[in-house]
């Protein structure tokens, strides 16, 4: 069986790659940082992001990313959502004809409002059909740690889906596949947006009554822009949709609503991102999310008073009291 390429050393890129060396592939990283993949390769951990977590010893690391790619029959891309169109340029060239390209970023590019499977078709220049999305509710220092989870593998071409879900199928993770790429990426984008707005309840103490509603409406808008854009309504009901959301919402762990909880007291956005430090993917794609539903006409009021409170220094108050001062309407 040929290898895995990792290419990420995060949170995720750590934790899935110990997933698939879990589930008997040998697997390599790529680290931008050679002192990333060095005390990866002489400790056996991640010592930047889980040093505490043994990695399988099927997982080694390297900096260099043709080594990492070469003969991969899967490539795992695992770096922040605005960064990935310029990592695939230099990638490239490695890429094998026939690789599984996976994508595990929850986001929307800024500026062409892609979904992050359109990058690497873009950027990689592969058709559609080698790429699958891996999403669900999975926070990383979780499955990192061998909790349960279940996800999904969604691609259009459900061989090379089945394929990545045989691949990450553990005792403690069990994937499902799906052929709604745009249905999948689209609820792991939003939700982080979601979830920015839940962080900025819960510090500002508004209850559980409006957080209840803020994952409600916020599923309510993701599932209106899927599915101006091609979604199948029902994904929004299930792990990738739903099931993230609610993950991400509730868990400490999540970059997404930490961020959200700094910014409900009172620091600003540089003040937030210093402080949180891992990608929270939300805060730059609420932007993206925002400029794609207003081009489809489609509204998403939560998504845009968190660009609001994010971007252009509005009051989460006023951002509140314009949410709940819209015009009446039938649910
Ligand atoms: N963490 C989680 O629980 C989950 C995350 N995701 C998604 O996975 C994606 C990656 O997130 P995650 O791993 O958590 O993020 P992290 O911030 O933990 O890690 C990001 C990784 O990308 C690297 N990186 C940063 N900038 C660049 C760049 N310009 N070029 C190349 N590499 C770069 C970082 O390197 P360095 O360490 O050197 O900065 C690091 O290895 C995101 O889209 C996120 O939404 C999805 C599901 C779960
Ligand atoms: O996507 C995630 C869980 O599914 C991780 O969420 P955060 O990026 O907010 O940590």
């Amino acid at each position: 069986m040929s290898h895995v390429a990792v290419l990420g050393a995060g949170s995720w890129g750590t934790a899935f790659a110990k997933v698939l060396g879990d589930a008997g592939r040998d697997v390599t990283i790529w680290s931008r940082r050679e002192v990333v993949a060095a005390g990866i390769r002489e400790t056996g951990c991640n010592p930047h992001y889980f040093p505490d977590v043994r990695l399988p010893e099927r997982v080694t690391a390297t900096s260099d990313a043709g080594k990492a790619i070469a003969g991969a029959e899967i490539v795992v891309l695992a770096v922040p959502s605005q960064t990935l169109r310029g990592n695939l340029a230099d990638w490239r060239p490695f890429l094998d004809s026939d690789a599984t390209l996976v994508s595990l970023m929850k986001g929307i590019e800024l500026g062409t409002t892609k979904r992050m499977s359109e990058v690497v078709i873009e950027a990689a220049q592969v058709p559609a059909d080698r790429v699958v999305v891996v999403s669900g509710p999975n926070l990383a220092p979780e499955i990192a740690r061998g909790q349960p989870a279940a996800t999904v593998a969604a691609g259009i071409d459900l061989r090379r889906a089945t394929l990545v879900q045989d691949a990450i199928t553990t005792p403690y993770m069990r994937p499902y596949t799906n052929d709604d790429v745009v249905g999948a990426e689209l609820g792991g984008a939003v939700k982080n947006v979601i979830a920015l707005a839940y962080g900025i309840a819960e510090a500002m103490r508004l209850g559980d009554n409006i957080k209840a509603t803020l994952i409600t409406r916020g599923l309510a808008e993701t599932a209106r822009l899927g599915v101006a854009l091609g979604a199948d309504p029902l994904t929004f009901a299930g792990l990738s949709g739903l099931g993230d959301l609610v993950g991400t919402c509730h868990s400490p762990f999540s970059r997404n609503r930490t961020f959200g909880e700094r910014l409900g007291r009172g620091e600003t956005l540089e003040q937030a991102q210093a402080a949180v430090g891992q990608t929270a993917e939300g805060v730059k794609s609420c932007l993206a999310i925002r400029d794609l539903a207003r081009k489809n006409n489609v509204e998403m009021p939560i998504t845009e008073q968190v660009e609001r409170v994010c971007h252009e220094g509005a009051d989460p108050r006023e951002a509140l009291t314009i949410l709940m001062t819209r015009t009446t309407k039938a649910e």
